[in-house]
């Protein structure tokens, strides 16, 4: 008889819950993911850092469970296994500012228990190139600047080539270059592994994702792909010289017409859809 093997998804969450006192930042998520780039859209304070801090194992949920790449992180032992096949880019990393950029990527690969030395050092080595700091390894944090810091970061949570990449806006601060440089990085790691994160850019979600989830206020509103994401506005997009006052929204455009979202009057012709147009209608069903 053939044994039927069923892989474990990266990342499996069910009923999961996080409340700071009496604010409830993820209520109730139920998501499956498994392979590519997953981008996390939504609002300030939706509750996408939360959700991506318990991705990361840094943060234990009150109610629900995870499973990351099968493993269970409120189990000890898995949760070890589990951190060494994980890389995490926070929203604001802290990073020791005394310390030279190697410096900082060494601290964080013995961390994870990157033990022998020599290996140690090619991977640090080879991950400082990855971020393209390989000729400012040695330079202090402090003397970095904003996106080069960012870059050590992103630096430490390639370490040991992660199946499981966790990126709190890692755009932040990268000049549009450096963008460039990033998606092919992450598109890269996806062909190996899941990576999730999180952005406020919808460009960037287009340009990088095979999935995208959109959530408001701690709940799941959308789950699909960036074209399933605009088609939800498809047919529901027009523009005109003023605002149109039928419209849910409105809203003017760099050529000073408006662009209104909602149910098509009658008699006039639609627009074709943007991300943006159909983010706005996810966010706006979760009111
Ligand atoms: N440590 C904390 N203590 C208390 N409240 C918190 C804490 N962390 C998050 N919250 C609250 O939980 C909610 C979700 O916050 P979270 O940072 O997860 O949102 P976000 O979607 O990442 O927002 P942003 O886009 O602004 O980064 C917010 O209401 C926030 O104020």
């Amino acid at each position: 008889m053939t044994q039927l093997h069923i892989a474990a998804r990266s990342v499996e969450l069910s009923a999961l819950t996080k409340r700071f006192g009496r604010t409830t930042a993820v209520d109730g998520i139920d998501l499956a993911l498994d392979g590519g780039v997953v981008g996390l859209l939504g609002p300030n304070g939706a509750g996408k850092t939360t959700l991506l801090r318990m991705l990361a194992t840094v943060l234990a949920p009150d109610a629900g469970s995870l499973r990351l790449l099968g493993l269970d992180p409120a189990r000890p032992d898995e949760r070890l296994e589990l951190r060494r096949r994980l890389g995490y880019l926070p929203q604001a990393p802290a990073l020791y500012g005394s310390f030279t950029a190697l410096e900082l990527v060494d601290y964080v690969a013995v961390l994870k228990e990157h033990t022998d030395r020599d290996r140690r050092a090619q991977e640090c080595t080879r991950v400082l190139d990855l971020v393209g700091l390989g000729d400012r390894r040695n330079s202090r944090i402090r003397a970095l600047s904003g996106g080069m810091r960012q870059r050590v970061a992103l630096a430490a949570a390639l370490l040991g080539s992660p199946d499981l990449l966790v990126l709190d806006e890692p755009a932040t601060g990268l000049d549009p270059e450096q963008r460039l440089e990033l998606r092919s990085l992450l598109a890269d790691t996806a062909t190996r592994g899941t990576v999730v994160l999180s952005t406020h850019n919808t460009a960037e979600v287009a340009a990088l994702c095979q999935r995208v989830v959109v959530v408001t206020a701690g709940s799941v509103r959308f789950e699909g792909t960036p074209a399933e994401l605009r088609g939800l506005a498809e047919g529901r997009v027009w523009e005109s010289p003023i605002a149109d006052p039928r419209a849910t929204r409105s809203w003017m455009t760099a050529d000073g017409a408006f662009r209104n979202l909602g149910d098509l009057p009658a008699g006039v012709a639609p627009s074709p859809a943007t991300l943006d147009d159909g983010y706005f209608l996810a966010v706006r069903s979760g009111r």
